[in-house]
C-alpha cells in the first residue's frame, strides 16, 4: 500500500512549545516498521515554526509573517535531524522535501516532483515533506499540510491518507465549544455541508483546525484515495489502521474518481481569473456536463489568456467549476453573451466553438 501520513504541530509539540519526542520517536517506529512490512510510506509534517518557537522559548504565535518565516528556517532543521536521528535507529533513510504552492502548479515541477517521489520510495527512503514555508508568501502558499499532504497522496496516487491529530477524528459539532458532540465513525459520501461542523484550530498552535482538514477529505474523495483522521497520541495508531482497525474517522473515497488531468486542473492549476456565468449556462455544464459557450457569460474578472485555468463562478457568486480556457481575457469581454455563430464576426476569427470543452472543464460542487 502507498500510504501518506500527515501529522500536526498540536501532536508534535507540547503546550509550551516543545518537541514531543516521544511521539516523534513512536511515529517514527510505526513508519520504519510499515515500511519493512512492505508498504510505502511518505511522511508530511508540520512543527517547524513550532519547533522554531520551542528553540527561542517563544510561547506565543507571532503574527508578522517575518517572524513566522524566520521560526519555520530555525525549526524544520531541527525538527529533520531529529527525525534523522529516529529513523537512523531503525536502519532508515529519510529524505528532505520542501514544497511549495508552485511546485504543484506548475506542471513541469509537479511531474519531477512525482518521479523523485516514486523513486525515493523504490529506494526504501521515507521522503519527509513540509511547506517551504521561508520563501513562501501568500499569493504562492498552500498554506495548510493538510491540503499539502491531500495533493502529495493525489501526486503520487496513494491509496490511503492517515491524518494525525490531536483529536480522535471528525465530531459532528467542534468539541471545542460543545459538550455533546459526537465522533462520527464514517463519511461514505463526501458533501460540501461538511465545511459547515469544521471549526477551527483548538490550541494557538495549530492551523486550519479541521477546515483544512475536510478540504484535504475532498481532494482525497475526488482522487479516489481513503482518507482517516485519528489521534496521534493513540496507542500504535499506524499499525492499527494499518490492520484494519476502525479508529477516528474514516472517509470512503468516490468509487469512479475523476481523471488525474481534471484533478490537476481542480486542486493544482493556478487560478488566473474568474467568469461569471447565469442560471441556464450553470444547469448545462452541472447537469448535462457539457462544455461552456459564449452566451452564458454575463462577466470576466482578471487577465488570462488561452490555456488558462480559470474559476466559474455561478449567479449566486459560488464557484462550481474550473476549466482551461480557449479565449483571452480580452478576446472574452468581446464574445461574452453571444451566440456561438458569432464569434467570427466580432473577432474576425473563430479559434474553438467552446469557450472551455468539457474535456478541460471540472465541476468543483
Ligand atoms: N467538528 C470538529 N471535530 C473535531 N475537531 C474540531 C472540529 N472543529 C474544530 N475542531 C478542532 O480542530 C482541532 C485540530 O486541528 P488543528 O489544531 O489545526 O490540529 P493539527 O495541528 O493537528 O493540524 C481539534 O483539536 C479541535 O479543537
Ligand atoms: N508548515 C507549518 C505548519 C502548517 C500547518 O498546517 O500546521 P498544522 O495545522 O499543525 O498541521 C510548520 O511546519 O510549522
Amino acid at each position: 500500500m502507498k500510504i501518506v501520513v500527515k501529522v500536526g504541530t498540536s501532536t508534535l509539540t507540547y503546550e509550551n512549545g516543545q518537541l514531543n519526542l516521544e511521539i516523534m520517536e513512536k511515529l517514527s517506529r510505526q513508519i520504519s516498521n510499515l515500511q519493512n512490512r512492505g508498504d510505502k510510506v511518505i511522511l508530511v509534517t508540520s512543527g517547524a515554526i513550532g519547533a522554531g518557537m520551542g528553540k527561542l522559548k517563544i510561547t506565543k504565535k507571532p503574527k508578522t509573517i517575518p517572524e513566522k518565516q524566520s521560526l519555520a528556517a530555525i525549526g524544520q532543521g531541527l525538527l529533520i535531524e531529529l527525525y534523522e536521528k529516529f529513523f537512523n535507529e531503525y536502519g532508515k533513510v529519510t529524505a528532505q522535501l520542501l514544497l511549495t504552492k508552485d511546485d504543484f502548479s506548475t506542471k513541469e515541477r509537479y511531474l519531477n516532483i512525482s518521479y523523485t517521489l516514486s523513486n525515493l520510495l523504490n529506494f526504501g527512503v521515507v521522503p519527509i515533506i513540509n511547506e517551504n514555508d521561508t520563501v513562501t508568501v501568500d499569493e504562492i502558499k498552500i498554506g495548510d499540510n493538510d491540503t499539502l499532504s491531500a495533493l502529495v497522496a493525489d501526486l503520487i496516487e496513494a491509496d490511503l491518507l492517515i491524518i494525525l491529530t490531536d483529536i480522535d477524528g471528525l465530531y459532528d459539532k467542534n468539541p471545542a465549544i460543545h459538550d455533546d458532540a459526537v465522533l462520527i465513525e464514517e463519511v461514505k459520501e463526501f458533501s460540501d455541508s461538511l465545511f459547515d461542523i469544521a471549526g477551527v484550530a483548538g490550541t494557538e498552535r495549530g492551523t486550519g483546525g479541521m477546515y483544512t482538514k475536510i478540504q484535504a477529505a475532498k481532494i482525497c474523495w475526488n482522487s479516489g484515495i481513503k482518507m482517516i483522521i485519528a489521534n496521534g497520541k493513540e496507542e500504535n495508531v499506524l499499525n492499527k489502521i494499518a490492520n484494519g482497525e476502525k479508529i477516528g474517522t474514516s472517509f470512503i473515497p468516490m468509487s469512479n474518481p475523476i481523471s488525474s488531468r481534471k484533478r490537476w486542473i481542480a486542486f493544482n492549476a493556478r487560478t488566473e481569473g474568474y467568469i461569471f456565468i447565469n442560471v441556464a449556462a450553470a444547469n448545462t455544464i452541472l447537469k448535462e456536463r457539457k462544455s461552456l459557450l459564449p452566451s452564458g457569460i454575463t462577466n470576466i474578472e482578471g487577465e488570462f489568456s488561452t490555456g488558462d485555468c480559470v474559476g466559474i463562478i455561478d449567479s449566486s457568486g459560488k464557484e462550481i467549476a474550473r476549466g482551461l480556457i480557449n479565449y483571452s481575457s480580452s478576446e472574452l469581454n468581446k464574445i461574452k453573451g453571444l451566440k456561438t455563430k458569432e464569434i467570427e464576426t466580432v473577432l474576425g476569427y473563430k479559434s474553438y466553438d467552446e469557450i472551455i470543452h468539457k474535456d478541460n472543464l471540472v465541476i468543483i460542487v
